[in-house]
């Protein structure tokens, strides 16, 4: 059993598509730029918010993208708390994780502020020893670098910690730390994608999630 997860935020904890999908094409529209579907920016998720930009405004110079980055944080800003929510279930499953003790993170490539304003917002309980976003000059995800920080931290061994997440970057991240992983399908990666990479364990729905990080036999869960 892993007695300390590190969780992944975006698709994996809150469904954040909805608001990442509003500020950006807002903010591509500022800058008189194509916008584009909800499925096309679900693609574009995943390394933080300067290649979310990136790929969305393709073939545009380095001063565009930047210029269209700062334009989606101020964006961003104001449409997340609208158009986003925790997937249903895991409230719950944080709830119990903490009632049987295990040491809880979070390690995501959004933009740090938004990372911990966003937890603090959507688990005011603040069940997480600690949430890092992307950080300036910090390696992001899949260098093992936050997963490294985590542990040292949070005095947790590799073989105690497991990375759950919704995108191959996770899975990559987790093996490049040397802990294992779960892989989520809800998020914005396929089954097909997820089993490319090899995750440990694949969680197909949140009660797998469940029988995964915890075992049969504790009465809290049954
Ligand atoms: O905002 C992103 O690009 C990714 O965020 P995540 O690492 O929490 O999935």
């Amino acid at each position: 059993m892993y007695s300390h997860i590190i969780f992944d935020l975006d698709g994996t904890l809150i469904q954040s598509l909805p608001g990442i999908a509003t500020a950006l094409n807002d903010a591509l529209a500022e800058h008189q730029l194509p916008t584009h579907s909800t499925d096309a920016i679900r693609t574009f998720i995943g390394d933080g918010a300067y290649t979310l930009c990136a790929r969305a405004a393709t073939e545009q110079s380095e001063d565009t993208i930047e210029r269209v980055h700062q334009s989606f944080l101020k964006e961003y800003s104001k449409a997340w708390r609208n158009g986003t929510i925790v997937f249903e279930g895991i409230q719950e499953l944080i709830g119990s994780l903490k009632s049987m003790e295990c040491t809880l993170s979070v390690l995501s490539n959004k933009p740090h502020s938004f990372t911990t304003e966003m937890v603090d917002y959507f688990f005011p309980d603040k069940p997480f020893d600690l949430v890092l976003g992307q950080r300036e000059g910090v390696a992001k995800k899949p260098d093992p670098s936050g997963v490294h920080e985590i542990l040292g931290e949070l005095e947790q061994t590799s073989n105690n910690s497991v990375l759950v997440g919704d995108a191959t970057i996770d899975i990559v991240t987790a093996r490049n730390a040397g802990i294992s992983s779960i892989a989520v399908i809800w998020g914005y990666h396929g089954l097909d994608q997820l089993t490319s990479v090899s995750p440990k364990h694949i969680a197909k729905s949140i009660d797998q999630l469940i029988e995964i990080l915890t075992p049969k036999n504790v009465p809290a869960f049954r």
